[in-house]
C-alpha cells in the first residue's frame, strides 16, 4: 500500500528523519509515537509532499508522489490539526468541500450522525470547542473516504466517551481496508488500536508489533531508558 524508501528530512542543520524505509499495509493501524518535537508531524508532512523528503521514494498503491503527485494525493487525507480549519466557515461547508474535492460518495448525513456532529453542523468553526473541532476534523477524514489516513494527535482535547468513539471508528476504518497512521501521546489508546507502533527516535523508526505489551512501559524503556520494575 504505502511504500517508503530512504526518506530523509532536515530543517537546515537539524536532522529529523534519516533514511527511513517502511511499508504500511491496507487494513492496518500504525501508531506513531515520540516525545514532543521529535518529528512526528514532520514525517506526516513528508508523506504527503508538504515537505521534500530528499532522495526518498514514496509510493501509494504503486503511484509515485514525485511523478504523479495529484493521483498520489487523491488517495490520502491529512489535515494537521483543527487550527487549519476555516474559522468563518461552518462544519457543513468543510464537509461539502471535502466530499467534492475527494470525489467521495460517502453520505455527509450518515457521518454527521455517527460522529454526533449534528448539533453543531451549521455552526462556524470559530464558535466550536476544541473537542467539537476534533470531531469535525475526523468527520472530514470520513467524508473524504481516502485509502490512507494520516492523523496527527486526534485525541487531543477529547473526553473519555469521545476517545472510545474515535477508537471504534479507527477500528471500523481498518476493517474496511483503510490504512491509518496515527500519531499520539496517549499510550493506552495506542495499545488498544494499533497493529504496529513506530517509535521515532534519533531520526529512525523502531517498529514494534503490538502484542499487547504495556505501551507506556515500552515508551519509558525506549525514550527514558527505564526498564520496567519486576516482582
Ligand atoms: N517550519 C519549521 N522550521 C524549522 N523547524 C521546524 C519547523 N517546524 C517544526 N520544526 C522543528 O522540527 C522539530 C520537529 O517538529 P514536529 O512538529 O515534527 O514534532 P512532533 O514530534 O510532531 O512534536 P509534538 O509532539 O510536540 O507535536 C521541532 O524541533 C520543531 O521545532
Amino acid at each position: 500500500m504505502l511504500e517508503v524508501s530512504h526518506l530523509n528530512f532536515a530543517f537546515g542543520k537539524q536532522g529529523l528523519l534519516s533514511d527511513l524505509s517502511f511499508t504500511l499495509a491496507a487494513g492496518s493501524i500504525t501508531g506513531l509515537v515520540a516525545p514532543n518535537g521529535t518529528g512526528k508531524t514532520t514525517l506526516l508532512r513528508c508523506l504527503c509532499g508538504l515537505l521534500p523528503s530528499g532522495p526518498g521514494v514514496l509510493h501509494l498503491n504503486g503511484i509515485d508522489l514525485y511523478r504523479k503527485r495529484t493521483a498520489y494525493l487523491a488517495q490520502l487525507f491529512f489535515l494537521e490539526n483543527s487550527t487549519q480549519l476555516y474559522a468563518d466557515l461552518t462544519v457543513a461547508d468543510h464537509l461539502k468541500y471535502v466530499r467534492k474535492m475527494w470525489h467521495s460518495s460517502v453520505s455527509i448525513q450518515d457521518t454527521v450522525g455517527e460522529l454526533e456532529v449534528a448539533g453543531y453542523y451549521r455552526k462556524r468553526i470559530r464558535d466550536l470547542s476544541l473537542g467539537m473541532k476534533q470531531h469535525a476534523l475526523l468527520a472530514m477524514y470520513l467524508v473524504a473516504d481516502p485509502q490512507l489516513l494520516l492523523i496527527d494527535e486526534p485525541l487531543n482535547g477529547l473526553d473519555p466517551t469521545s476517545i472510545q468513539q474515535f477508537e471504534r471508528i479507527f477500528t471500523q476504518l481498518k476493517a474496511a481496508g483503510k490504512t491509518l497512521l496515527v500519531s499520539s501521546h496517549q499510550m493506552d489508546s495506542v495499545g488498544r488500536v494499533s497493529d504496529d507502533v513506530f517509535f521515532l527516535k534519533d531520526q529512525h523508526i523502531l517498529a514494534e508489533p503490538n502484542t499487547g505489551q504495556d505501551m507506556m512501559a515500552e515508551y519509558s524503556r525506549i525514550f527514558l531508558g527505564q526498564e520496567a520494575a519486576h516482582g
